[in-house]
């Protein structure tokens, strides 16, 4: 899954593609370094962001998306509101990727389920603006799974079927680097949970600090591709569905790294 956010202020590539042509070829590049989807964002999520109106999403997400599709690229939208998720399906949209798990719109639920997408339910805790404060736990692991079980527990009471469901722990989101680090740790937890599992580790701040220099810098988010890659490559081996990244080449590089040693074979 490639990272394509048309926003002005995402953490490792916001304002790079607020121009929606320059979205557009962004999008088709990643499908070209071999993405199976394109993940369109245009809410920024990193801790302390404001949010944006409605009108502001659906100008910047729904003409990227309507493009893709037509161009023949799988596209997710990655978005908390239902009214934007169901008017990019309806632009071609294939999969509804929500960061707070419907807890942010009681709406979503329901208009998943009308729209019949794949949902990615990933592990929230609250919008950006108060994402720190809310990263105390006794056992991350088994917190995160309660709180992941119960936003599946109301998609299917809301007649989403459960093939239909991916789950994603929220790297970062409401998570200090060790949360992160128990989380990647634990994966298996998720995967016997029964849904497919999808990994969002690219560029984060936990692979930052993992790679602080002798001075104790982190590793600024332009330098962790090949921390990501790496990620990836275990995730895979895991048995992940997949890892949404910035970096598609490198990440499906190691992938298929990982497939050759484990498979032999060339399936990713
Ligand atoms: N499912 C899912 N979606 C996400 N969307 C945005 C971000 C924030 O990262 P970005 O600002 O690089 O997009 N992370 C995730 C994630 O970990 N999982």
């Amino acid at each position: 899954m490639g990272v394509l956010n048309v926003t002005h202020n995402s953490f490792s590539d916001g304002g790079s593609y607020l121009d929606h042509e320059v979205a557009v070829a962004h999008g088709k590049h990643l499908r070209d370094q071999g993405a199976d989807i394109v993940d369109v964002g245009g809410e920024s999520t990193r801790p302390g962001a404001e949010r944006v109106a409605a009108e502001v999403e659906a100008e910047r997400v729904l003409p990227v998306v309507r493009e893709l599709s037509r161009a023949g690229v799988p596209v997710s939208v990655d978005t908390m509101r239902a009214e934007i998720a169901v008017a990019a399906v309806r632009e071609g949209a294939v999969l509804v990727n929500d960061v707070s798990g419907g807890l942010a719109d009681p709406e979503m639920a329901a208009a998943v389920a009308d729209a019949g997408v794949p949902w990615i339910l990933m592990h929230w805790r609250g919008h950006s603006r108060d994402m720190n404060s809310l990263a105390v736990y006794t056992d991350v692991v088994s917190e995160v799974r309660a709180e992941l079980s119960a936003r599946v527990e109301d998609a299917l009471a809301a007649g989403v079927s459960e093939d239909a469901l991916v789950l994603d722990p929220g790297l970062g989101f409401a998570k200090n680097a060790e949360h992160d680090w128990r989380l990647l740790r634990a994966l298996e937890t998720f995967l016997d949970m029964g849904p497919a599992v999808l990994v969002g580790a690219s560029r984060k701040r936990f692979l930052g600090s993992a790679l602080a220099d002798s001075a104790g810098t982190p590793r600024p988010a332009s330098g962790r591709d090949v921390a990501t890659a790496a990620v990836s490559a275990l995730a895979a081996e895991r048995g992940a569905w997949a890892v949404r990244v910035h970096d598609v080449r490198a990440s499906l590089d190691a992938v298929t790294v990982a497939a050759h040693w484990q498979h032999g074979g060339s399936e990713r």
